[in-house]
């Protein structure tokens, strides 16, 4: 099947949360609920870009929804695609920006049941969704 070109991939968003935009220590993962095929896994926070949305405020929303936390982007952590966006599969192609919490905790408050802070030596002690595995390696040289 030939590979389906990239400005037709489904767009989505995702936030590297950080303690730190400048010096960050620790990244947050989160470990999905749902569907069924990828629940355990842990992944970014985040979600499809929905019709009308840029991909701001659909991060904004997002990480509402989901942590129930404002947020303030940093740098995108640029990934292969065009837009330096990362591959999902051959369905999705996910934009990903470091980001730090302004407002609230994160909690687990929809389509995740736990959330853990990770250093850098703890990164790879939980199973990560497979696509997000060369994001946490760009990641994690940034972590000190
Ligand atoms: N949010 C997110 N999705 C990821 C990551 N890695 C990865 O492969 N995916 C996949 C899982 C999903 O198939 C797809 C994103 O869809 P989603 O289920 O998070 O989107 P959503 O919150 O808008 O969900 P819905 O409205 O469809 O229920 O991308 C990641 O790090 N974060």
């Amino acid at each position: 099947m030939p590979e389906r070109p990239h400005d037709v991939l489904r767009e989505v968003v995702g936030a590297a949360l950080v303690d730190d935009l400048t010096h960050p220590t620790v990244l947050l993962a989160a470990r999905r609920t749902e569907p069924p095929a990828l629940a355990g896994g842990w992944e970014f926070p985040g979600g499809k870009v929905d019709p009308g949305e840029t991909h701001e405020q659909a991060l904004h929303r997002e990480v509402r929804e989901e942590l129930g936390v404002e947020v303030e982007l940093g740098e995108k952590v640029p990934g292969p695609l065009p837009g330096g966006r990362w591959a999902l599969g051959d369905t999705f192609a996910m934009t990903v920006w470091l980001a730090r919490v302004t407002a609230g905790e994160p909690a687990p408050i929809e389509d995740h049941d736990q959330l853990r802070w990770l250093r850098r030596d703890e990164l790879h002690e939980i199973p990560w969704l497979p696509a997000d595995l060369p994001i946490v390696d760009l990641i994690a040289p940034m972590l000190r």
